[in-house]
């Protein structure tokens, strides 16, 4: 299922099955002149954009721009690029990094537009040559899909030079030394300011979104992909404001407390009651419907939202549609048999924090189940799980971030369990082995304690929601996990951008407070 304002990013090989025919079909080079005229303005735009001391602005006519240029059509592209650039009165330089393997007919044009061609020897001519230029702009035409592995010599140079020259970068497709299907960030990869893309988005463009500076979508005429065996191309998501504030429940005339999705939350302890007032209060905000919390902590939960129905064993807890369980509720062994009874309720299941990490110490709790099992861990949870379910897979983290995560959701499939992994950080995975989401949080405002506790309270209370027959209901789990999640990051951005003190550090109560404008803006959003 697609909604309006998803983005969707594609694997490198079904990208080059799409564009094969398009280009075959076109004019030599018609797609790539495309693409790079998409470049060209993108860099006249950059720099417009910087200021020049007593003039206000920077001037194209003039000013200086350098390409470096690899082996392949990326080069092609910023070839083309320049020869555009130079046409505007740019004085333009092809860096060539490997000279017998430049695309010959875009050499060609890039000269005829009046281009000087240079070829360093060695890492330290290129930087010298680099200096010597101080271009107001420069083009990453060093590789793009063809990408495998760190930028290799002369190239892994590149990038620290120009940082250190502050020269604001355009990227062709992706910037070099960003694997395309992994998003992986390899030593000596540039930073671009902007990245323009061709046709489809690219897994690294979604995967690595804050390694790539603006991104931009230039149409060259594709449409979309299919895979080797004429199915649709798998696709890696991200949504937006938009889809969030379609999908996220609202009651109707005939709904009351229950109909809407009770969510039962087991958290808290002695030691950290705050996580049970997290987890509920997020709970409490997210729907109109009742929360349930079991655990130690009903004093302090209570305290904090009456409209909480408190019990103290989980199975006194009553009806509900969802169970959350984790947040602050140590790893005892009476939590492992509290787990084991969750896991056996036929509805579905959150599990964040502590109740990942007694899964992982008690992997026979986790019996076949069809509802569904979301795990919510952060970096250090997911190599504790993936060392116990899929050992194959831990330690990746620090790599293909969402290769893990599927290897780890193939494991628990085989195990018969249906599960979801979202695992946490600025840049959100979510994944159930047939629908894998990609989320940027925007900021980084949420990364404080107890944030975790306030998303697995959304999430629970989104799923209690989903059981219903509300706009959720046909949705599949990660989109609707996705769906908290955007919200999750709408309210940390309102918390710390736009109420208070703007650009100032949050508490996760400040999350909580700010979730209900959140909701409202995407919806609005929505319209
Ligand atoms: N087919 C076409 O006509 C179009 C191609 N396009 C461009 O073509 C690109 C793909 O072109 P190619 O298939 O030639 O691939 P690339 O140009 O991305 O890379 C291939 C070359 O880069 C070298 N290389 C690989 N990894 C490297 C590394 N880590 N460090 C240094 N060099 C490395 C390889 O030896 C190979 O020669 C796209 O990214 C896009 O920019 C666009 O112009 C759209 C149209």
């Amino acid at each position: 299922m697609t909604h309006r304002d998803d983005f969707r990013a594609y694997f490198a090989a079904d990208i080059r099955r799409a564009e094969a025919p398009v280009v075959e079909a076109a004019p030599t080079d018609a797609v790539m002149r495309r693409a790079a005229w998409a470049v060209a303005d993108v860099a006249r735009t950059v720099v417009r954009a910087q200021e020049v001391i007593g003039d206000g602005g920077g001037h194209v006519y003039g000013a200086s721009a350098a390409a470096l240029i690899g082996a392949g059509d990326n080069g092609g592209d910023g070839l083309y690029a320049l020869a555009d650039l130079a046409r505007s009165g740019m004085a333009v330089h092809a860096v060539l990094l490997s000279p017998d393997r430049a695309h010959p007919r875009a050499l060609d044009a890039c000269r005829r537009a009046g281009g000087r061609v240079h070829e360093p020897a060695d890492p330290d001519a290129l930087e010298q040559l680099l200096r010597r230029l101080r271009p107001a702009v420069a083009l990453d035409a060093i590789v793009g899909l063809g990408a495998s592995g760190p930028p290799r010599e002369m190239a892994g140079h590149a990038a620290g030079v120009l940082e250190e020259l502050g020269t604001p970068v355009v990227a062709v497709d992706i910037p070099s030394g960003i694997d395309p299907d992994t998003g992986v960030r390899h030593p000596g990869a540039i930073r671009p300011t902007a990245t323009v893309t061709f046709g489809l988005f690219r897994r690294a463009h979604l995967l690595a979104s804050t390694d790539c500076g603006a991104l931009e979508l230039a149409e060259i005429g594709i449409g979309a992909p299919a895979a080797d065996d004429g199915r649709p191309a798998e696709m890696l998501t991200s949504i937006g404001t938009a889809t969030a504030g379609e999908l996220w429940p609202v009651p109707d005339v005939s709904d009351n407390k229950y109909s809407g999705g009770v969510v039962a939350i087991r958290a808290g302890s002695q030691r950290y009651p705050g996580a049970a007032v997290l987890a509920s209060h997020a709970a409490v905000m997210s729907t109109s419907s009742m929360v349930r919390y079991v655990g130690p902590c009903r004093d302090q939960v209570l305290a904090d939202r009456p409209e909480i129905v408190a019990s103290s064993v989980v199975t006194n807890a009553g009806r509900a549609q969802a169970w959350v369980s984790g947040p602050g509720m140590g790893t005892g062994p009476e939590t492992a048999q509290e787990l084991a009874w969750i896991l056996s309720q036929d509805v579905p299941v959150v599990l964040d924090a502590d109740a990942l990490r007694v899964l992982a110490e008690h992997p026979s709790i986790l019996r076949r189940r069809d509802a569904p099992l979301v795990l919510t861990p952060h970096a250090g949870e997911f190599d504790a799980l993936a060392q116990t379910f899929a050992p194959a897979q831990a330690g990746l983290l620090a790599g293909d971030r969402a290769g893990a995560v599927r290897g780890l959701v193939a494991e628990l499939d085989s195990r018969g369990v249906n599960a979801t992994v979202l695992l946490k950080g600025r840049i959100t995975l979510i994944d159930d082995g047939r629908s894998a989401f990609a989320q940027d949080a925007g900021t980084s405002w949420s990364a404080t304690p107890g944030s975790g506790d306030v998303l697995a309270g959304m999430i629970g209370a989104i799923l209690a929601a989903r059981e219903g027959p509300g706009a959720l209901a046909d949705v599949e789990v990660p989109r609707a996990v996705a769906v908290a999640q955007v919200v999750h990051s709408v309210a940390a951005r309102l918390a710390a951008e736009e109420f208070g003190r703007p650009g100032s550090p949050i508490g996760a109560s400040d999350l909580l407070g700010a979730i209900g404008e959140a909701v409202a803006k995407v919806r609005a959003v929505a319209g």
